[in-house]
């Protein structure tokens, strides 16, 4: 199973640490653990450095690595782009980025399996372009999906769906986490998203680790005071079911 272990990681802009020390406990394939904190905390820095788009201090290691090539898939929090491909076009193209570009029979299924997966094989024929916001994160997914990584990264993939689409997208996520063996890193501003779908949460506060663990631990009341600022609680629904309360500013 992939794990993935950070050791003292940081990023330096010019004479700035914008992220400092970060060390995860180790992440195991399977899991799903959600980066939160306050805008400009360091969460797109982090996984930036881990797609190794950033160079900086400390080190990570991502153990028991199928192909190198592909064991990592990062979705950027930006999904504009103005390429003239055709949702299938620009899907298959994200594949063929990291298996070979001659073209096998499994690559046309894998892309087609993967629009389906997460509802959207009706745009197949549309023009990237002429996409809502919705729909370009969802095509940033399934770019993401059809390599088949063992680390997938997102940058608030959710940010711009309906609430039936992002219970969607992160159950199909989460499934597929599980299903096969994928760690899964997902910065999310919504807490309560992060509460019903992380196995674990990181919050990240001025560039640091400021906890980390299950969500019930870690999205206490003192902890999202220091981190977020907001007076806030975590009570049990009708459902049973944790549910995260803001009040107040502070
Ligand atoms: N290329 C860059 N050059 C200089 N500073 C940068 C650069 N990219 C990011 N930063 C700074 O790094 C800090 C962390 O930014 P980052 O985008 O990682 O935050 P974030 O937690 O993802 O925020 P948000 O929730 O707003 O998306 C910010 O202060 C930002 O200004």
């Amino acid at each position: 199973m992939v794990v993935l272990s950070t050791d003292r990681l940081g990023v330096r802009f010019g004479s700035r640490d914008v992220l400092r020390d970060i060390t995860l406990p180790p992440c195991d394939g399977g899991k799903v653990v959600a980066i939160v904190g306050p805008n400009a905390a360091g969460k797109s820095t982090l996984f930036r450095r881990i797609a190794a788009l950033l160079p900086g201090p400390g080190s990570f290691s991502i153990r028991n690595v199928r192909d190198p090539a592909r064991a990592i898939a990062y979705m950027p929090q930006d999904q504009s782009g103005s390429a003239v491909l055709t949702v299938f076009e620009a899907v298959l193209l994200a594949r063929k980025q990291v298996s070979g570009w001659r073209l096998r029979n499994g690559d046309l299924m894998a892309v087609d399996q993967t629009l389906q997966t997460l509802g959207i094989d009706h745009l197949a024929d549309e023009v990237l372009s002429e996409l809502s916001g919705g729909q370009r994160q969802l095509v940033g997914l399934a770019q993401c999906l059809v390599r088949d990584p063992q680390v997938l990264l997102l940058d608030e993939p959710t940010s711009a769906l309906d609430m039936n689409r992002q219970l969607e997208a992160l159950s199909c996520v989460r499934g597929l986490a599980r299903e096969k063996d994928m760690l899964v890193l997902i910065a999310l501003h919504d807490l309560n998203l992060a509460l019903k779908f992380a196995d674990e949460v990181a919050i990240l506060s001025n560039g640091t680790l400021h906890a980390f663990g299950p969500a019930a631990n870690v999205l206490t009341p003192d902890n999202l005071a220091t981190s977020f600022r907001v007076r806030a609680r975590v009570e049990s629904c009708s459902r049973g079911e944790p549910h995260l309360i803001v009040d107040e500013a502070i």
